[in-house]
């Protein structure tokens, strides 16, 4: 699929520190991307360097296909939308007039701000001084002028910061159905991986200016580590037999004791017939199998992990981004 945006060796760096280092991102076009990471993580960074407000140190931006210089930028981002931070705005004047300065700047017919206004259900608020909108109101004049005209490529800054869980699933729902309803391209940032998780189809995670994952959400699921744990009547001889029985698959399945739950031990594999063998190996030994529970990681914890610098582990901290990023690039 072509991209829709795409950043090579994208990097800012900011009095000797770098913002954002050697980013590249791909983003299909029709496509939802959530692009993650914590806060001071460089997504604004990035954000702004796609729509040329800063200038990067170095790497490059194109945009529908054609690389991004001084000359094109202009002509390339009548085709963008943007929101990000904070949505500037006159509280003096109505929601209308706020629009229609922008749709002025942006040379577009008075048409589109009405469909503008009805794409974020703020039709019956038109006529309503701004300085009396409620944040969530805010922030949806702020999608309003950034939907101007149907770009064909959107990207918006953490647009749900602030709001309400009503206020949120509005936006999100928004969001995912732009694709379809506009052909619109989405790049929209969030420090929640379970926002995206709902709105979009290809996730980035940036930390510390560094992309640690780029791809589908579905690949990111399937990064998910899954495991069983058992309790038996005894963990401690079960672990013994199961290391000598299974030794050649040993290191495979990852038997252990549960360092967190006496009584249980663990191990890397949910496959029926291998658990059907197992509880067969340790109740043929006279050890009884009381239970066999089944664990999936959450994407949040995954999410943590790669973009936590340490990780904890039985053996002592170990760095953990270093593995991940082998799985990075698409
Ligand atoms: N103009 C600037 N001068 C110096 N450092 C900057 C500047 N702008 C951003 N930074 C630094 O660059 C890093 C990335 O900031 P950025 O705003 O891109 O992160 P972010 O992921 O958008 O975070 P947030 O979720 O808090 O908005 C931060 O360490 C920030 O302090």
């Amino acid at each position: 699929m072509d991209s829709a945006i795409s950043t090579r060796e994208l990097t800012k760096i900011y009095k000797g520190v770098p913002a954002v280092s050697q980013v590249n991102l791909n983003i299909p076009q029709g496509s939802v991307y959530g692009f993650l990471g914590p806060n001071g993580a460089g997504k604004t960074t990035t954000m702004k360097m796609i729509l040329g407000l800063i200038h990067p140190t170095s790497g490059s931006v194109s945009v529908l296909g054609t690389p991004m210089n001084q000359k094109n930028r202009l002509e390339i981002l009548r085709s963008v939308g943007s929101l990000i931070e904070q949505p500037s705005y006159y509280g003096n004047l109505t929601a209308y007039e706020n629009l229609d300065i922008v749709r002025h700047l942006k040379n577009l017919p008075e048409s589109v701000i009405a469909e503008a206004l009805h794409t974020v259900q703020l039709d019956p608020q038109s006529k309503k001084l701004v300085k009396h909108f409620s944040l969530g109101m805010k922030q949806r004049l702020g999608t309003a002028a950034a939907l101007l005209g149907r770009p064909r490529v959107l990207l918006l800054d953490e647009p749900t910061n602030g709001l309400d869980p009503a206020g949120i699933q509005e936006i999100r729902e928004l969001i995912r159905t732009l694709p379809h309803a506009f052909g619109m391209t989405v790049l929209v940032s969030s420090h929640l991986l379970s926002e995206i998780d709902q709105m979009a189809q290809y996730v980035g995670i940036i930390s510390h200016g560094s992309m640690k994952f780029d791809g589908s959400l579905e690949s990111l699921h399937r990064k998910a580590h899954s495991w069983v744990s058992i309790r038996t009547t005894d963990s401690e001889s079960a672990v013994n037999i199961l290391k000598t029985e299974m030794s050649d698959r040993d290191n495979f399945y990852n038997v252990q004791a549960d360092s967190h739950e006496e009584g249980y031990f663990t191990l890397n594999v949910l496959d029926d017939d291998v658990i059907a063998h197992v509880t067969r190996l340790l109740i043929t030994q006279g050890i009884d199998v009381l239970r066999v529970e089944e664990h999936h990681e959450d994407l949040e914890s995954i999410f943590l992990s790669m973009t936590e610098d340490v990780k904890e582990t039985d053996g002592g901290v170990e760095p953990l981004s270093k593995n991940m990023r082998e799985d990075v690039v698409r």
